[in-house]
């Protein structure tokens, strides 16, 4: 039996739309996995009745699959569903990273990523790797075609999750599918700022390379209350706020001192437009470990 912590992500960043991934240092997925003829699934926690135990359905079955690596696989999940906040990346990076050592596959962290992907395109139509990159290598992550890029980095952060779920399926219909030549340049500058804050472990610099007009702005309107989330947080010290991942959560960049009034004021800011939310006061943080 190998058992891993997997922690939550968040995906975008704003500027960097299905590219720029940061780990958090909570909350996280509990995968356990033991040999077996062929693959079942268990799932309790957080939203479990949301998730379906049938390997064809759960990212961590697709995971299996790929490896060719049957087993029963237990998912604790400390990460919710649906919530933009990488839960279904989670799981599948924590599935990878264990079955790889039960079965010696032998496999680097960054062979696994394209293998966790394949989690994720069961459950929203694309193998997007911007969750399963952090997952797995933790820090900051930019996933393109050509493979990973990864450093780790120390960033304060609010994680904000409305109770209303947004599934990433229907969240990249509203994506544009072009860009003016103005945009372009906006989002290189931005999302360069954005990579050398995180390089310097700068969450003003990081705060201001979040500044995205192309994807955020379509993003936001599916999410009741996020301009009045966005602006509490930012009166509260924020230096930056986006979507996160494909939503509804709210990620903000922030001092590390006023982390507790940022999340306080985006609850607030919810609960003044009827939505119920719970805030995570987090940190940058490592990819998926053992346990
Ligand atoms: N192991 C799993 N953990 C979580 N969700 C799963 C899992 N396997 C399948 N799913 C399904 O994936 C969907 C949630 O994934 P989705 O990508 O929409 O949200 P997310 O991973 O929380 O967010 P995001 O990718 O935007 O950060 C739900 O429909 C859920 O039932
Ligand atoms: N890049 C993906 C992340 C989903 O968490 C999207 O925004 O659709």
């Amino acid at each position: 039996m190998r058992t891993v912590r997997a922690p939550a992500t968040s995906a975008n960043l704003g500027s960097g739309y299905d590219s720029f991934g940061v780990a958090l240092s909570r909350p996280a997925d509990i995968v356990s996995v033991e040999r077996a003829d062929r693959t079942t699934i268990e799932v309790t926690g957080a939203g479990a009745q949301f998730i379906p135990e049938d390997p064809a359905k759960n990212t961590v079955g697709a995971v299996a699959r790929a490896l060719d690596a049957p087993a029963h696989i237990k998912i604790d999940k400390g990460v919710r569903p649906a919530s933009g906040l990488g839960s279904s990346a989670a799981s599948a990076a924590g599935a990878a990273l264990a079955l790889n050592d039960l079965y010696d596959r032998g496999l680097t962290r960054e062979e696994l990523v394209p293998i966790a992907a394949e989690g994720e395109a069961v459950v929203s139509g694309a193998a997007h790797a911007d969750n399963v990159a952090p997952a797995l290598l933790g820090g900051f992550t930019i996933a393109t075609a050509d493979g990973v890029r990864s450093i780790e980095t120390n960033v304060p952060l609010v994680a904000c999750l409305p109770e209303e779920p947004i599934s990433t399926r229907d969240a990249r219909e509203v994506v544009p599918t072009h860009v003016t030549i103005e945009e372009l340049v906006a989002t290189v500058g931005n999302a360069a700022t954005l990579a050398v804050g995180m390089c310097r472990s700068d969450p003003a610099l990081v705060g201001a390379g979040m500044a995205d007009e192309v994807v955020t702005p379509h993003r936001a309107a599916l999410i009741t209350g996020y301009d009045d989330a966005a602006d509490a947080a930012r009166e509260a010290g924020a230096h930056g706020v986006t979507v996160s991942g494909s939503g509804p959560g709210v990620l903000a960049v922030c001092p590390p001192d006023r982390r507790r009034d940022v999340a306080a004021a985006m609850v607030e800011a919810f609960a003044e437009n009827g939505e119920r939310a719970r805030a995570y006061r987090t940190w940058t943080g490592g990819g998926a470990e053992f346990v």
